[in-house]
């Protein structure tokens, strides 16, 4: 039944205004994905050196270059999409010269780019889900191009035509650990309000950080690239041909004490600046047992964590690394991690998406007889705090 809507007032369904108070039934789940690049500029990473130098009119910098090249080697990385090209640089002289004002003219490049990127991964996501975008209540958007309100929530929530009583949240620069952080309320948000369905977008443009190679910003030069990943999260009970991926069965988040100064970003008229300390790595190495063990409470496999199947954030090679190590994974535990991490680079905040859709790739294609991807699993996402977002997941049995 809908109430009166005089005077241009939204409809509201009793029914759902009644059911939404309800909690839902059991733990929140994924059940959809989508992802989406650029579609401009694809760059291998073996020529990216030399790619970057010339269109940034820095050639002349031999040692920086060959250092970038020495980075580039190690990164793990085969090549990266953007959306910034050749000419929109050449058309904007002030993106190289981090004294020059230039945050405007970024603005106003992602403001139709970064919504139109999300509205690509959503609209891949919302098409697997099989239901309307009008079935959509709450949508939760993350990225670090967000400067401006009404922001690229308002706009993705129209652009897909979702309804006016749509709930919606931007997350803005969580970096990297930011698609952790939307799944992470996006299952809150599902669990405490029955019949909720959340979107959950994360699209990244390197656009607003981009700059002239320099002696602060090569590693995040040599790492980062575009994209966008969404995912449908929702709690039982679920309608017909609603199948969850991946349950979402508990989750945490943890900020390493007296880290703010090592990994962060910060808005200035020259666009977001980044800083990625050298010990990055190495903290989250050291911290990942505690943490999971945090998430996984009494059940934590403190003996063996191979009997789990991994989605972690690829920071960066050495932190891949670094994981494998100290939890002593069998090798291929993180193929899904390095695969992303090789053929798109590090998209910040949407990488977990991309993570996540390999995995259940590989599930797929094996038949759910894949020893490296048991039923049990668990997310962790990184970034600036430092904060560590996990999460405790189950994939059901394929046929389940
Ligand atoms: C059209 C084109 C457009 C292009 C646009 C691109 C724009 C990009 C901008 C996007 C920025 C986005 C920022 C987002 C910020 C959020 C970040 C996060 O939340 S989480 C982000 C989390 N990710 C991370 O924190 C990255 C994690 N790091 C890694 O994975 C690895 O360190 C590695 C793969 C980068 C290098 O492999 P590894 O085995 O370590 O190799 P080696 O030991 O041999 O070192 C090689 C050289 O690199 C040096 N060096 C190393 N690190 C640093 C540093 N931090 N600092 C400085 N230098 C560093 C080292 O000293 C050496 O120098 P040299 O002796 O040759 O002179």
């Amino acid at each position: 039944m809908t109430k009166a809507n005089g005077n241009g007032a939204v409809p509201v369904r009793e029914g759902q205004r009644r059911s939404m108070q309800q909690h839902a039934q059991g733990p929140a789940a994924m059940l959809a994905i989508g992802t989406a690049n650029p579609t401009g500029v694809v760059i291998p990473q073996d020529q990216f050196a030399d790619d970057i130098f010339r269109m940034t009119k820095t050639d002349h910098l031999t040692q920086l270059k060959e250092k970038m090249k020495r980075i580039c080697q190690k990164t793990g990385i085969e090549k990266r999409y953007f959306h910034v090209n050749e000419e929109s640089i050449g058309a904007n002289p002030e993106f190289l010269d981090r004294k020059l004002p230039s945050l405007d003219a970024r603005i106003d490049m992602v403001s139709t780019a970064v919504p139109k990127l999300a509205q690509s991964a959503a609209t891949k996501a919302i098409a697997e889900w099989g239901r309307p975008a009008t079935d959509i209540t709450h949508l939760v958007f993350s990225t670090y191009s967000a400067c401006q309100a009404p922001s690229f929530d308002l706009q993705l929530a129209t652009l897909l035509g979702l309804r006016p009583t749509v709930s919606r949240t931007i997350l803005s620069l969580n970096g990297c650990y930011g698609g952790g952080r939307a799944l992470h309320l996006a299952k809150q948000l599902a669990e405490n309000n029955h019949g909720a369905r959340v979107l959950v977008a994360c699209a990244e443009l390197t656009l607003v950080c981009f700059g002239a190679p320099d002696g602060s910003n090569l590693i995040g030069t040599a790492l980062f690239g575009d994209g966008a990943g969404a995912v449908i999260v929702g709690a039982g009970p679920f309608s017909e041909g609603e199948r969850p991926l991946f349950e979402m069965v508990s989750a945490t988040q943890t900020t390493i004490p007296r880290t703010e100064h090592v990994l962060g970003m910060q808005v200035s008229r020259a666009g977001v600046d980044f800083h990625l300390g050298i010990q990055v790595p190495t903290l989250i190495g050291q911290n990942v047992k505690q943490c999971l063990i945090d998430t996984f409470g009494t059940d934590a496999p403190c003996s063996d964590w191979n009997d789990l199947f991994w989605a972690v954030h690829p920071g960066g090679r050495q932190i891949l690394d670094n994981i494998d190590t100290v939890l002593k994974l069998e090798p291929g535990k993180l193929a899904a991690s390095r695969h992303v991490l090789r053929e798109y680079g590090n998209m910040s905040g949407a990488t977990i998406v991309f993570v996540l859709d390999e995995l259940r790739r590989r599930r797929k294609e094996a038949g759910g007889d894949n020893p490296l991807l048991p039923e049990w699993g668990a997310m962790l996402a990184f970034g600036p705090g430092i904060t560590i977002e996990a999460m405790v997941l189950r994939a059901p049995p394929l046929h389940e």
